[in-house]
């Protein structure tokens, strides 16, 4: 780590980080960090990095460039092993065993990660689904789906929670179960990181917005440097 920067505890520090996706310069010059308890808002025209950015965040790209520490572990290195149990990640496509239903996948999780299963039915209840538990995820509609993945969140306590097109296709309903996800994993001292196209709605839950512009992440409305 360059020794003119100072990462503390925060969740996340990236330090004029670059990532090529497919040989094409995606993001670079990139600075961002991320306290404990914080809510940040990603915006960005379609193309822009935005989703990049979530999976360098999951620990699942390697740099090009720069530095990275997330949840404590220097991206590139094997101590992203550790910390991924503590992230995440809801992308477009929901992170769900299509032919298992709602409760299994729920339950399997709840297995995997230590829990009762009862969490994982509790889980389920709490963002509307307690009726859908024995339906397979293959045959439930988007939003449901959503709220499954959210499910996912509650019952795996992420130290950072990464959320994709946050508000895409979400009736009133779900998008105030997004912002009670947020807040819930904000009460456990994680951090999240919400990528949406609705910033109003994204105001709602992030403390602050910041633009992918130009491979960079700016304040929202600040000029790209040239
Ligand atoms: N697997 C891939 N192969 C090739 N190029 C990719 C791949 N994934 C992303 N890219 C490129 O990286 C750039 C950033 O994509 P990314 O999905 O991060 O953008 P985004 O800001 O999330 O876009 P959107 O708002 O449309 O979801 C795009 O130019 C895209 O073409």
């Amino acid at each position: 780590m360059p020794s003119t920067v100072s990462d503390n505890d925060n969740v996340v520090t990236l330090v004029d980080v670059a990532v090529d996706v497919e040989r094409v310069s995606v993001l670079r010059g990139l600075d961002l960090t991320i306290a404990a308890g914080e809510s940040i808002g990603v915006v960005g025209a379609n193309g822009s990095g935005k989703s990049t950015l979530l999976r360098v965040l999951a620990t699942l790209l390697p740099l090009a460039g720069g530095y990275g520490r997330v949840l404590g572990a220097e991206l590139g290195t094997d101590e992203c092993f550790a910390v991924r149990p503590g992230i995440a990640l809801v992308g477009h496509a929901p992170a769900l065993y299509p032919r298992l239903t709602l409760g299994e996948n729920l339950r399997f999780l709840a297995r995997l990660t230590g829990r009762r299963e009862r969490a994982a039915d509790e889980a389920l209840e709490a963002v509307g689904l307690a009726r859908a538990v024995d339906r397979r995820a293959e045959v439930c509609s988007q939003g449901m789906l959503r709220r499954a993945e959210l499910a996912r969140v509650l019952l795996s306590q992420p130290r950072l929670l990464l959320l994709d097109e946050a508000h895409a296709g979400l009736d009133k309903a779900s998008i105030s179960l997004v912002e009670a996800v947020v807040e819930r994993v904000r009460d456990g001292a994680g951090a999240s990181v919400v990528v949406s196209h609705d910033q109003p709605r994204l105001r709602g839950v992030a403390d602050r917005l910041v633009e992918i512009s130009g491979g960079q992440a700016l304040l929202a409305g600040e000029e790209v440097p040239a």
